[in-house]
């Protein structure tokens, strides 16, 4: 597929730090225009070419454009809807409603063929749906418009400052992929496509709730063993969920499960590992996220362990981090619980 097509036009949703790096990623090779619900921190990034609210120190491109008009960022990407991309960047936790809006405005603008593409990994706390579900039901009268999920293992600073990444587009619809590929692909970024969604998804949420369970053991200074043998049972218990769910084994060995789960669970950015970290060393859980940090894993646990529950699927690791986040129960004593179990057969399928 051809890397670049200057035609494609780009709204990103959303100007956290993710919403804020793929729009500087997109308008390298397309006209990217990038929305902030806040009005000063788009004036701040259009006029700065910098969103040091959310990635302090970066200089953003000089081709990056940014508005608090909601409208004009939906216009830009419906002047050539079969061209368009909407891309959101907002946390699980904004999905529905920003969905809700988007579909509401896009009702009576030109969308024939428009893409809408969501980022963000974890599970509606309350309901544990997944984020297809929150889109597809809100776009439901609106067939002519693409949808999908774009992750892959990938920090904001990073893709930001144009460093190498790889991701994944997972839809159904061609044209949606073609529209990802042409605003993304190429460059410093390379856009691989899965027909999984529900793989995709599953991977994006529990990776963030290994990086937790990573964290917590380095932060006990358990050591490289343990975070290995983590990080391996992590993606089993990633895998069963994932399948029971209805994605497809071979997903999680791809870049939004095995990818995802080794770079959150291991770099230092992460800041559901750093989160975990906090923890293994004694902080708490209210103290560690009163700065509004947005750390998916935490949002999720319950949801993911309610799922388990709930289609009778092991899931040893996100168990023990919930009652490690919410239960009181001490970090020394969850490593304890995990070793004693009973032994089992590795295989992540294996029946309990
Ligand atoms: N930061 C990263 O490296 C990556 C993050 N993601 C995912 O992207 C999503 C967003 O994360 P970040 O950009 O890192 O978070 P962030 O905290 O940096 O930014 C969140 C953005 O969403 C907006 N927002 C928050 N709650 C909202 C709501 N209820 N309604 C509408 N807008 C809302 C905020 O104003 C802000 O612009 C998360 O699900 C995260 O897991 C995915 C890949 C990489
Ligand atoms: O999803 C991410 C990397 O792919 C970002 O991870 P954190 O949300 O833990 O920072």
């Amino acid at each position: 597929m051809s890397a670049a097509s200057p035609t494609i036009r780009v709204a990103v949703i959303g100007a956290g730090s993710w919403g804020t790096a793929l729009a500087a990623l997109a308008c390298k090779q397309a006209g990217a225009l990038l929305w902030a619900r806040d009005p000063a921190l788009a004036l701040a990034i259009q006029s700065t070419r910098r969103n040091d609210r959310y990635l302090p120190g970066i200089a953003l491109p000089e081709t990056l454009e940014a508005t608090s008009d909601f409208g004009h960022a939906l216009g830009h990407a419906c002047a050539d809807p079969a061209r368009g991309l909407i891309v959101l960047g907002v946390p699980v936790a904004g999905l529905r409603d920003t969905c809700r809006r988007l579909a509401d405005a896009l009702r009576h603008l030109p969308h024939a063929g428009l893409s809408v593409v969501w980022t963000c990994k974890g599970f509606q706390p309350e309901t544990g749906e997944l984020p297809h579900e929150i889109a597809q039901a809100a776009f439901k009268d609106l067939p002519a418009i693409g949808l999908g999920v774009l992750s892959g293992p990938s920090f904001a600073h990073e893709v930001a400052r144009g460093l190498p990444v790889a991701l994944t587009i997972a839809t159904r619809a061609a044209r949606t992929v073609q529209a990802v590929t042409a605003a993304l692909h190429g460059g410093s970024a390379r856009i691989y496509n899965s027909e999984d969604i529900i793989g995709v998804e599953v991977g994006g949420a529990l990776k963030n709730i290994m990086a937790i369970a990573c964290g917590i053991a380095d932060g006990l200074e358990l050591g490289t063993n343990a975070r290995a043998a983590l990080i391996t049972r992590g993606l089993a218990e990633m895998q069963r969920l994932g399948v029971a769910l209805g994605g497809q084994a071979e997903t999680f060995s791809g870049l939004t499960g095995l990818g995802d789960l080794v770079l959150t669970a291991t770099g230092a950015l992460s800041r559901n590992r750093q989160v975990g970290l906090a923890i293994g060393q004694g902080r708490r859980l209210d103290d560690i996220l009163a700065g509004g940090m947005t750390a998916e894993g935490v949002r999720c646990a319950q949801a993911a362990r309610d799922l388990g529950r709930r289609h009778g699927v092991d899931l040893p690791i996100t168990e023990v981090v919930c009652q490690v986040l919410f239960e009181g129960l001490a970090p020394q004593e969850a490593v304890t619980g995990l070793l004693s179990r009973v032994a089992r057969s590795e295989s992540p399928l294996a029946p309990r």
